[in-house]
């Protein structure tokens, strides 16, 4: 009965802690200035919001931001022991914490690495000095090589980075030296994003004033085709469109999200999805502190909806969607909903059907949001 029970609770929860000890000119993330926050106020609003879940076994748990690692390492100590006090340790597979390389101090290591945490995600962005300065970042290369070293030192194996690209005067060469970098560090594991323009941010505001220098949309396209080939050839799996890993580094956690499954979300702003409801906690940390429900937005998705973000999560991912799963799951005929479009792009060379799964092409990939509107349902579909 308690395994039955068990089965049907979300395998994977997120925790988010919004401190920065500085904001990056293009983020638009969760996030304040650590100085002046009540920051142990809001660790133990987050440690109340878990415990209101009664959570005995994940899969994966993985602690975002913000920046996890501009807690002290005493205030990071307590949350990793609330975390996992009550979790069966032998069902864990993943857990991981964010850091940012500037942060990574002896002590913090050395708490990390007597807890359960077995994955680490720096946020490097680029190896360039340079252009760290110019997108709002205050570490150097200097700090990442460091960091990581020390990591493996401390028996870290599992230790994936953020990279941006196209970033304001970023060129071919500068992404090319990146990719060279990032790979004499062989590392399991690699996140390469294409800079997003955020509202909201500095580097919007710049835009606004025509004062920001960013690749064009051809670039950035034989950026995107440089990284993935070069990454394939060096025996990374391309299993999603911004994620690369070494066979058997995928990260599972996001996976949970990619193949449309529930997870618990604590902390500010943070989501969650649980029994069919999707949720968005209070955003301001004063808010997320003081309300008695953390939720504040809640909305139990119609099947239309859970139909559509199968196929936009789904495609997210280099195997793409299973279609017997998606007819179990759905009891609906895959073709009789989807079969024009998917026609359509495979015969423009963006889509491949095997018999089993629907998956996009590399060349998919690149225009991966015009595909996926295509997805959308009819607005009076039943
Ligand atoms: C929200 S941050 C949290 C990690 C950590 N604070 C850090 O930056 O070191 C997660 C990642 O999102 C990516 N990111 C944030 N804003 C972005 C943007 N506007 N465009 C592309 N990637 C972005 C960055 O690569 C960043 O490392
Ligand atoms: C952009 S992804 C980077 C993934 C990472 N490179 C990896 O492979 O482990 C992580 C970011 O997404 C955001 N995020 C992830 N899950 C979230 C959730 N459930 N609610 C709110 N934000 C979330 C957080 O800002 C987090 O820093
Ligand atoms: S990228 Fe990371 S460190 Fe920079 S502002 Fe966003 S959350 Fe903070």
């Amino acid at each position: 009965m308690k395994e039955e029970i068990d089965l049907n609770h979300p395998k994977a929860a997120y925790v988010h802690i919004p401190f920065c000890s500085q904001i990056c000119y293009y983020c638009d993330f969760a996030k304040v200035l650590l100085e002046g926050q009540p920051v142990e106020e809001y660790l133990d609003a987050v440690i109340e919001q878990y415990r209101t879940y009664q959570i005995k076994t994940l899969k994966t748990l993985y602690i975002g931001g913000g920046t996890p690692t501009a807690l002290s390492a005493q205030q990071m100590k307590k949350l990793l022991s609330a975390l996992t006090a009550s979790l069966d340790l032998s069902v864990l597979t993943e857990f991981t914490v964010e850091a940012n390389p500037g942060d990574l101090t002896d002590e913090m290591i050395e708490v990390l690495a007597q807890s359960p945490v077995n994955r680490i995600s720096l946020g490097v962005q680029t190896f360039n000095d340079r252009l760290l300065k110019k997108i709002g970042r205050t570490h150097t290369q200097a700090q990442v090589y460091e960091a990581i070293q020390k990591l493996r030192n401390a028996g870290f194996k599992n230790i994936t980075i953020d990279l941006i690209y196209a970033l304001p005067t970023q060129t071919m060469s500068m992404v090319k030296e990146d990719l060279k970098q990032l790979l004499a560090l062989d590392l399991p594991h690699v996140a390469l994003y294409s800079l997003i323009l955020e509202d909201h941010t500095i580097f919007m505001n710049r835009q606004r004033k025509g004062m920001l220098k960013l690749p064009n949309e051809d670039k950035n396209a034989d950026m995107y085709e440089y990284i993935v080939d070069t990454l394939s050839k060096k025996g990374y799996n391309h299993y999603e469109v911004s994620n690369f890993g070494k066979p058997g580094f995928e990260s599972q956690h996001n996976l949970t999200y990619w193949d449309n499954a529930e997870y618990y979300g604590i902390g500010a702003g943070a989501s969650g999805y649980l029994d069919g409801i999707r949720y968005k906690n209070h955003g301001p940390i004063h808010h997320y502190i003081e309300a008695k429900n953390k939720r504040v937005h809640e909305e139990r998705l119609t099947q239309k909806e859970k139909i559509e973000e199968e196929m936009f999560l789904g495609l997210r991912k280099k195997t793409g969607v299973n279609v017997q799963r998606f007819e179990e799951k759905f009891h609906r005929n895959f073709d009789e909903l989807y079969g024009d479009v998917v026609r359509k792009y495979i015969k423009r060379g963006l889509l491949v059907d095997d018999e089993k799964t629907i998956r996009l092409t590399n060349q998919g990939f690149e225009l991966g949001n015009e595909v996926f509107a295509e997805f959308l349902l009819a607005e009076d579909f039943e």
